[in-house]
């Protein structure tokens, strides 16, 4: 008897570069004239600017373009609440309309003001599905990295599909990362202000069972460059990475397990899930990312850079080994932390993790 022909999702593959290209230029005219006044703190005292908005809009917009006939569910970081409540927020509502809908004008050969104020918070709070085990959902951050956005860093617009709860799709945008692989962390702080030039911006995206590929952001298609991790365990050759901020990941934990693995060389700090493309095309061979205790993981924050870094060869999973369940909801629940690295690499950072004693604070 022939075997069932297993599901491809290359349609879907397609729309999600499409959404996260256009949605990666938005954020890049925004680099360019970003204010502080543009700049609000959310509860949790993260920024969000109207990037980060626009984006969500942008993305939404696009996949339900491209696949009207289909149901539509995403589970995405923002909503339009502080959007509505106050005069400051009408008035960011009025800026972000006039961004998309420039952007959607410049880019996708659409008529300008073709969407109105309420069209464009409608489609940011389009973004408010619970997600779950069942069906499709997308899982978009507009902007994963805000505060590496702000300051001129490395960011990241994300994208991922799931399907029955396992990612099945995922993209990610980094108009500030180099083409090139990263040596050093001077030569990356450094290709954050050529955004938009050659040689800088990259578009990672990856299909379950089909591969990880990169290539060119600015451009169409899909990225052309297969990517395979090579899997060396030479760990005083080995550089880890963490979050750039000490606020987000626990630095005096990661440098502890660096030692106990013998990894000598310095950490490459970068904003976003810039470090898990990094990670698949072997820029790094270990990326950790232990949050203080009292913080609670989004899907939205690792979905796309999962299946990047899985299709690529290598190894993800919370800091007990257990894999990332996407399919609960919003919210990620896990032991610590997450870590994620070249396949015996990997194997013995579990071990370096069980024999250090203290936790991440
Ligand atoms: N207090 C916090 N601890 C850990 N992560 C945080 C915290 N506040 C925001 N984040 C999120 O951490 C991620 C950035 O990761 P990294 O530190 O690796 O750059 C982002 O998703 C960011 O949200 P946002 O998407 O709003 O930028
Ligand atoms: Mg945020
Ligand atoms: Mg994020
Ligand atoms: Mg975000």
């Amino acid at each position: 008897m022939a075997s069932a022909p297993s599901i491809t999702y290359g349609h879907q593959l397609d729309c999600a570069i499409n959404a996260v290209r256009l949605a990666s230029k938005l954020c890049q005219r925004v680099q360019l004239m970003l204010k502080a006044s543009e700049k609000t703190d959310k509860s949790d005292d993260s920024p969000v600017t109207i990037a980060d908005y626009g984006a969500q809009a942008l993305v939404a917009w696009s996949l339900q373009k491209e696949m009207p006939n289909l149901p539509f569910s995403m589970v995405a970081e923002e909503d339009s609440d502080d959007l509505r409540k106050s005069e400051e927020g009408k008035g960011l509502a009025a800026k972000i309309t006039a961004l998309v809908n420039e952007t959607i004008s410049a880019e996708a050969n659409a008529g300008p003001n073709s969407l109105s104020q309420d069209d464009v918070l409608a489609l940011i709070d389009s973004g408010n599905s619970q997600g779950g085990s069942e069906g499709f959902h997308w899982v978009l951050d507009p902007i994963d990295g805000t505060r590496g956005f702000v300051g001129m860093r490395q960011y990241a617009v994300c994208l991922g599909l799931l399907h029955h709860g396992k990612v099945v799709v995922g993209v990610l945008g980094c108009p500030n990362l180099p083409q090139k692989r990263i040596e050093d962390a001077d030569g990356v702080a450094e290709s954050a202000s050529k955004a938009g030039t050659d040689g800088v911006g990259v578009i990672f995206a990856a299909e379950r069972n089909q591969g990880a590929f990169a290539g060119p952001l600015s451009g169409n298609g899909r990225p052309g460059e297969q990517l395979q991790l090579g899997d060396s365990q030479d760990f005083s050759q080995v550089r880890f990475m963490e979050s750039y901020e000490s606020k987000h990941s626990d630095h005096d934990f990661t440098a502890m397990l660096a030692a106990k693995l013998g990894v000598t060389q310095s950490p490459l700090r970068l904003d976003s899930q810039a470090k898990y493309g990094a990670l698949a095309r072997g820029d790094a061979a270990i990326n950790l990312r232990f949050p203080h205790k009292s913080y609670r993981e989004k899907i939205w924050d690792h979905v796309a850079g999962a299946l990047i870094v899985e299709e690529a060869g290598g190894k993800i999973s919370d800091a007990s080994g257990a894999p990332l369940d996407f399919g609960k909801g919003r919210w990620l629940d896990l032991d610590r932390g997450i870590v994620s690295a070249t396949p015996t690499v990997y194997k013995a950072l579990l071990q370096a993790i069980k024999e250090v004693e203290v936790q991440p604070r």
